[in-house]
């Protein structure tokens, strides 16, 4: 769908380079989505893998988000093993709800409720990333940070539109339980895709 060389604004690896692919294609529906201009594959062409390979080579940070839409509709063995070839870092943003593909270095699991997360990203998340839309959601967070593994990073992300109804009680929560850290999609106060 697009493709751009910004800085990742959310979760662990907030702050560094990265160049962005994000994949057109996605029916999980979340009604707060950031990007509904994603979700119909059919508008955005087919763009050729080695091109988009190509082009994130040209960049000094070496590092790639692959995300969407929701990217593990599709299979990513070709495009990860292709980047890591090249000493590209491989990260994925994904809603979890399709199975894994593709050999990843790190994995941002932010499950939905609208369909629920499979366990072979589960597994293997680096990082779960909980968007906190209202009060219900803190029960919601510790029930998928109780079905991923003790290493995985946990982070509670107010969605955007109610950050300023959250915010404090997010702040709050982390306070009480500080296992959780606070992701904010720092991108969108910087005014960078
Ligand atoms: C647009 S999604 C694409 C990747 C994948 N479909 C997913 O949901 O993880 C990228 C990230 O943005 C988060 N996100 C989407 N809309 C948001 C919103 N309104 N406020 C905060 N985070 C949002 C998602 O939870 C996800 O972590
Ligand atoms: N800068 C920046 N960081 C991001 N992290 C996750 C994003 C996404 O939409 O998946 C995103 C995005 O769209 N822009
Ligand atoms: S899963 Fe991701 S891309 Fe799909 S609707 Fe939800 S936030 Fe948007
Ligand atoms: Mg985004």
């Amino acid at each position: 769908m697009e493709h751009f060389y910004t800085i990742q604004g959310e979760g662990y690896h907030t702050g560094k380079a990265a160049y962005f692919i994000r994949l057109g294609g996605c029916d999980v529906g979340c009604h707060w989505c950031d990007v509904k201009e994603s979700w119909d594959a059919n508008l955005h062409p087919l763009t050729d893998t080695d091109w988009i390979v190509q082009q994130a080579e040209q960049y000094p940070g070496k590092a790639v988000v692959v995300t969407g839409g929701e990217p593990l509709i599709y299979n990513l063995d070709y495009l990860t093993s292709e980047l890591q070839k090249r000493g590209i870092q491989t990260f994925i943003e994904t809603s979890g709800a399709y199975p894994l593909s593709g050999q990843w270095d790190w994995i941002c699991l932010s499950p939905k409720k609208f369909k629920g997360p499979q366990p072979s990203v589960q597994q293997h998340a680096g990082e779960l990333k909980v968007i906190v839309f209202n009060k219900s959601d803190f029960a919601w967070a510790e029930e998928h940070a109780a079905q991923v593994g003790p290493e995985t990073r946990l982070y509670l992300q107010p969605e955007w539109s109610k950050a300023d109804q959250m915010m404090p009680l997010i702040v709050e929560y982390v306070k009480n339980n500080p296992k959780w850290r606070i992701s904010l999609q720092t991108h969108k106060f910087l005014n960078i895709p």
